[in-house]
């Protein structure tokens, strides 16, 4: 039987999984932060990333409704809050929207998803679907992305607005709250993986679960990529920048 790995031990593992395989290293992005990219290409990038944003509290909704504890469940619906608001014209899907409009696409379009990309449909649909389909700690370990989420915000933000001349604060305010609710959100959850996988299995599930999420994140930008970069085809039905 091999030995079980500490709390502290399965922490360096996770880590050593969001250096290897996260979005920030995906060359969607690198072109993406350093202005490479038209303003077609980022706009095709906020269509798509607004279905994410919107799924978001459809997965946490999920995953509170496998929590027993009521003190869980508070801390936990504070990410719904975050992301629905708690009022209408609040809320994390509201600014992604501006986020969308202020480039230049129809709000009614963006939210009717009708444009987007089936990579990203089905991407986004999996992690979902884990989420209601598996275990707790796994559909928490999947949300662990978060760690790692602060450090590229920050480098998009600033990049973005150094390099597009259409890209303003104001239509980045999205990201102005993400890195301290991030933060809170995957010291939650990184504290509770590592009390709860108790077990060699448990902690594997665990490392299992993010790698997954990394998947759902890598393979949305390989879709943005393949329709919209190289080489170029755009899936029937997705949108097609104007000619
Ligand atoms: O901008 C990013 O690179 C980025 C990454 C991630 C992530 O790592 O999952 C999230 C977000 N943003 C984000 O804005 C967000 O609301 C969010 C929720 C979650 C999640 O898994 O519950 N990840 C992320």
């Amino acid at each position: 039987m091999s030995e079980l790995p500490t709390p502290d031990q399965l922490e360096v593992r996770l880590r050593r999984v969001g250096a290897e395989r996260y979005h920030h290293l995906h060359p969607f992005h690198h072109l993406l932060h350093t202005g490479k990219l038209n303003k077609p290409q980022v706009q095709a990038w906020a269509l798509n990333r607004y279905y994410y944003q919107s799924q978001i509290p459809r997965k946490d909704a999920a995953v509170l409704g496998q929590m027993d504890d009521a003190a869980l469940r508070r801390e936990w619906r504070e990410r719904i809050i975050d992301h629905d608001g708690d009022a209408e014209g609040e809320g994390g899907i509201l600014r992604w929207l501006k986020l969308a409009t202020g480039l230049g696409l129809d709000a009614d379009y963006v939210r009717s998803t009708k444009g987007i990309l089936p990579g990203t449909r089905f991407a986004v649909d999996a992690y979902v679907n884990f989420c209601r389909s598996k275990p707790l700690l796994e559909a928490v370990a999947s949300s662990l992305t978060e760690m790692f989420s602060p450090d590229i915000i920050g480098q998009r933000v600033a990049g973005m607005l150094q390099h597009y001349d259409f890209v303003s604060p104001e239509i980045l305010a999205y990201f102005n709250k993400r890195p301290v609710q991030a933060k809170r959100d995957s010291d939650f959850a990184l504290d509770y993986v590592k009390t709860h996988a108790r077990t060699v299995a448990d902690q594997q599930a665990v490392i299992a679960a993010l790698e997954f999420k990394c998947g759902v994140l890598w393979s949305q930008l390989d879709a943005l990529h393949f329709a919209y970069v190289e080489p170029g085809h755009v899936p029937p039905g997705a949108w097609k920048p104007e000619a």
